[in-house]
């Protein structure tokens, strides 16, 4: 293995590839000289693209065929979404890093209104997000909610063709796209939570990989480390894949954190909310207490009819 070369592990999707490509040009940035190549892979989570997420089973679709590659030793490091990284990581895998985060908001895009408020009665939206659908039903009854997977720029498509008056995407990946132009509003966090992780991007490598670990330091950025960290708790112990309608929210000021969450069931019919504020070193504690507060509100038999069905 040379010791110039660091080789990344990636989904062939545009999003994914733009984020391996991120990362590649940061390496790149700030080690002059380091050689680092992409190894594009597809993902059982990438083959079943017309069953129910929810039902297929799981946050460790979109990632285990990449893990395989770095524990045979094809690759060194893998970039993921940190909202589709499953909570466990197989034993010699961790996740190094977590870099800056982009806008962690979802986006309404339409071509016809201008957002939520203005779509009239019975509207068709398009998302595959029990999550958005939970908190879209919550606010809007009235809604028709229609199934919409595939990658971001097959999303858009179907709204183009008219499937859809409108759909929601995480803002992060239109921006990252340079598809900012096709957000036509943005639904704030206190409207809409988002999903545990939306916007950050997390990098995984061998665990005893000294030399890998060393040169991916400089990507890490302590803020989203504890927000996502905060956020991911609250899941973990809410026993949550990415599939549930769970939101979990953190911000930072100063040396405090408030941690908002959220588990509703996907008619929007109930919704639980709660919130939590304490010290950013408490990240993980607090994301732990906001969901033991969660499940004592009655968020246990949601989340029992969600994985039951
Ligand atoms: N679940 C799919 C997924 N995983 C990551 C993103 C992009 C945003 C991010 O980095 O969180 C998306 C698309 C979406 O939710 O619209």
């Amino acid at each position: 293995m040379s010791d110039n070369l660091i080789r990344i592990a990636t989904r062939k999707s545009p999003l994914a590839m733009w984020q391996a490509e991120f990362v590649k040009a940061e390496l790149e940035r700030i080690h002059p000289g380091l050689l680092v190549e992409l190894l594009p892979m597809s993902t059982k989570g990438d083959i079943i693209l017309d069953t129910p997420l929810a039902k297929v089973g799981g946050k460790g679709l979109f990632v285990k065929e990449l893990e395989v590659a770095m524990l045979e030793g094809q690759a060194d490091i893998a970039v993921h979404s940190m909202k589709d990284v499953p909570v466990e990581f197989p034993e010699g895998l961790g996740l190094e890093v977590i870099c800056k985060r982009e806008d962690p908001r979802d986006a309404f895009v339409s071509n016809t209104y201008k957002n939520l408020d203005e779509l009239p009665q019975g509207a068709v939206v398009g998302t595959s997000s029990l999550r958005r659908q939970c908190q879209l039903r919550a606010r809007r009854p009235d809604l028709v909610i229609k199934d919409l997977r595939g990658n971001v720029g097959t999303r858009l498509s179907k709204l183009d063709a008219g499937d859809y008056d409108a759909i929601i995407l995480a803002a992060a990946g239109l921006i990252r796209l340079e598809l900012k132009e096709r957000i036509t509003s943005f639904i704030e966090t206190t409207e809409s939570l988002p999903a545990n992780g939306q916007g950050a991007v997390g990098i995984e490598c061998r665990t005893d990989d000294a030399r890998v670990k060393a040169l991916l330091a400089p990507l890490e950025h302590k803020e989203t480390r504890y927000r996502v960290l905060a956020e991911r708790a609250m899941n973990t112990r809410l026993e949550g894949g990415c599939q549930v309608p769970i939101g979990a929210f953190a911000e930072i000021t100063g040396d405090d954190m408030l941690l908002r969450g959220l588990v509703g069931n996907p008619d929007g019919s109930e919704v639980i909310r709660s919130e939590i504020s304490g010290k950013v070193s408490d990240a993980e504690s607090l994301g732990n207490a906001l969901a033991d507060e969660l499940l004592g509100k009655g968020a246990k038999a949601i989340l029992q009819a969600v994985y039951g069905n």
